[in-house]
């Protein structure tokens, strides 16, 4: 099985269709007001119905309001939610869609956090991100020999932070994740997608694992 693919903060139709269209396998849209890559529910919707029969949306939320989170699963037809917020274990679920809990990794204590989530209500995976200011998407990436200390933790772990073209084949063979997530990566700026950076990211995450 190849190294799944998401590709995070996509705010035009024309981007989303292009990563569909190139191999993604999940696409992120992100409901956090102060992020750059920031999209309405209208425009999420629209987003949304690009999604081929075998793709996912992920919405991506920080410290959002569950009534809010259940709103946005509902009316834009999200099929997993990314927490990227201070929710503790127990607030994970809910929603009626898998949740992805996301931890920003400093050191080993983050990936023991992370592993407190492993098992909590509908936590269906854990991506782990670098520790750049702010909650996510900031281009900045963590030690990735971190990642083994959830080999035998039993949830699939999605590794992002700082990816892109030419460092994903890198880290896919260093952590083995079921998946891998760029957002700033394979832009040309905030929430514009660079169809020739994600067809190469996601070239070489599929393939990283292939000689
Ligand atoms: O992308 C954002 O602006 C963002 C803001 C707040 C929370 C999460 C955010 N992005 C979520 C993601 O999954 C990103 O892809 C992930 O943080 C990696 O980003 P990057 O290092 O830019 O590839």
């Amino acid at each position: 099985m190849s190294t799944r693919v998401k590709i995070c903060g996509v705010t035009r139709v024309e981007d989303a269709r292009r990563a569909w269209a190139e191999g993604a396998d999940a696409l992120g849209l992100n409901f956090y007001p102060r992020s750059p890559r920031y999209v309405t529910a209208e425009v999420a919707a629209e987003l949304a119905r690009t999604r081929p029969a075998l793709g996912s949306v992920v919405g991506v939320f920080v410290n959002e309001s569950p009534d809010v989170i259940r709103a946005r699963v509902r009316e834009c037809g999200l099929t997993a939610v990314q927490l990227h917020g201070d929710e503790p274990p127990e607030a994970c679920a809910g929603y009626g869609v898998p949740v992805i809990k996301a931890m920003r990794v400093r050191g080993p204590e983050d990936v023991e956090k992370a592993r407190t989530y492993v098992g909590a209500g509908d936590v269906a995976a854990l991506l782990l991100d670098g520790a750049a200011p702010g909650y996510g998407g900031g281009g900045v990436g963590f030690d990735w020999s971190l990642v083994a200390r959830l080999a035998d933790a039993g949830v699939p772990v999605l590794v992002a932070g700082g990816l892109n073209p030419d460092n994903v084949r890198e880290a896919v063979r260093a952590t083995r994740p079921y998946g891998v997530d760029v957002a700033s990566g394979v832009e040309v700026s905030p929430g514009i997608k660079d169809a020739d950076a994600v067809r190469a990211f996601v070239r070489a995450a599929k393939t990283a694992l292939w000689e």
